[in-house]
């Protein structure tokens, strides 16, 4: 039986401790203790309770249990490399690891970093947690798997397929960096103004939202077009416009995470969204107006809430 240790005990590392639990051998790791009586809530409402083996980070270190298969890294992105590194001693440099964060931050530098296998895995599984015991599976989806310099295209595949088992519906993949570009794209031209303006998904279709996501459209069409990253359907400006008003109509009633974050008190993911976009502008000497403003107003938002 293949061994997982998940580091991170939110909403996307409950969901898949709950899920691989029954076909492999799970620990959920965290900063602090986490009761072991754990409940998954389907995206039908039905509630499901089982054991988790759910360890802190500190007990690892202390008792040097049996390294594990594979870890699997679900923190925020801004917390992945310090997560990873807290482990290190503890697992061997050639354990692979599995980065479930949004963005393009965490990916790059900890696949450059990290001396075994990195994969990637982008997901479109909803989850949020339910107090100390608690995750709700919010929406079935769809989770891709690879890693960025396509090395490791069988191990992808045996974790696409044993997710599959395990209810997770997964498929490995060989463009997985495009792939995350494009979530990063949706993600930058909804998360930050409905965050900064508080407003659900399906406000930004109003005046005067609707203007500022088609100028952060243009901006990220510019500089995706330049990275050689093109939208999944349709060229262009065009392609990414249509991609991501599709998103705004389908998630219309949702909280945005980032917005949610904000409502939390807590850091948003401004960092892998905006960053590696405004980094790349710059680098192509691109217009970024749009993006750093964004990137200022939530930086002053994130320093108000601390
Ligand atoms: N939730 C969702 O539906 C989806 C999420 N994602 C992405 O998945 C990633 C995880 O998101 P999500 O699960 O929602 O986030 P959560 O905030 O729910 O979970 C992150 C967890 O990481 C823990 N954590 C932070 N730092 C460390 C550390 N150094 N060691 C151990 N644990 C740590 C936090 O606990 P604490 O701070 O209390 O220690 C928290 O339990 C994000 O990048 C998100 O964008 C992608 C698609 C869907
Ligand atoms: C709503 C959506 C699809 C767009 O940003 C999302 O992924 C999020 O909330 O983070």
């Amino acid at each position: 039986m293949t061994s997982h240790w998940i580091i991170g005990p939110g909403a996307i590392g409950r969901l898949l401790a709950h899920s691989l639990s029954p076909v492999a051998t799970v620990t959920l790791v965290g900063r602090g203790e986490l009761a072991e009586r754990q409940t998954l809530t389907s995206p039908e409402g039905k509630p499901h309770t089982q054991l988790l083996k759910a360890v802190t980070v500190e007990q690892l270190l202390r008792d040097a249990p049996a390294p594990p298969t594979s870890v699997h890294i679900t923190t925020k992105a801004m917390a992945a490399q310090a997560a990873l590194d807290s482990l290190v001693g503890v697992i061997s440099p050639t354990t692979p690891v599995v980065l479930w964060q949004n963005g393009f931050l965490a990916q790059p530098r900890i696949t450059e970093a990290w001396p075994g296998p990195v994969l990637c895995a982008t997901t479109t599984e909803g989850a949020y947690v339910n107090g100390e015991t608690g995750v709700v599976h919010a929406g079935r989806g769809h989770t891709f798997i690879g890693d960025l310099d396509n090395r490791h295209a069988e191990l992808a595949k045996c974790l696409a397929l044993q997710l599959t088992n395990a209810g997770l519906v997964a498929t490995a993949v060989e463009d997985i960096r495009r792939r995350l570009w494009q979530k990063l794209a949706v993600n930058a031209a909804i998360n930050p103004l409905v965050a900064r303006y508080r407003i659900r998904n399906g406000q930004l279709r109003d005046r005067p939202f609707r203007l500022y996501v088609e100028a952060v459209i243009g901006e990220v069409a510019g500089i995706l077009d330049k990275e050689g990253i093109a939208p999944p359907s349709g060229a262009g400006l065009e392609g990414w416009r249509a991609l991501v008003w599709q998103v705004v109509d389908n998630t219309a009633n949702n909280r945005a995470s980032m917005f949610q974050d904000v409502l939390a008190g807590r850091p948003t993911e401004r960092a892998a969204i905006l960053g590696p976009l405004i980094d790349n502008a710059k680098r192509h000497q691109l217009p970024c107006e749009q993006l750093v403003a964004l990137d200022q107003a939530l930086e002053s938002i994130e320093a108000q809430l601390s």
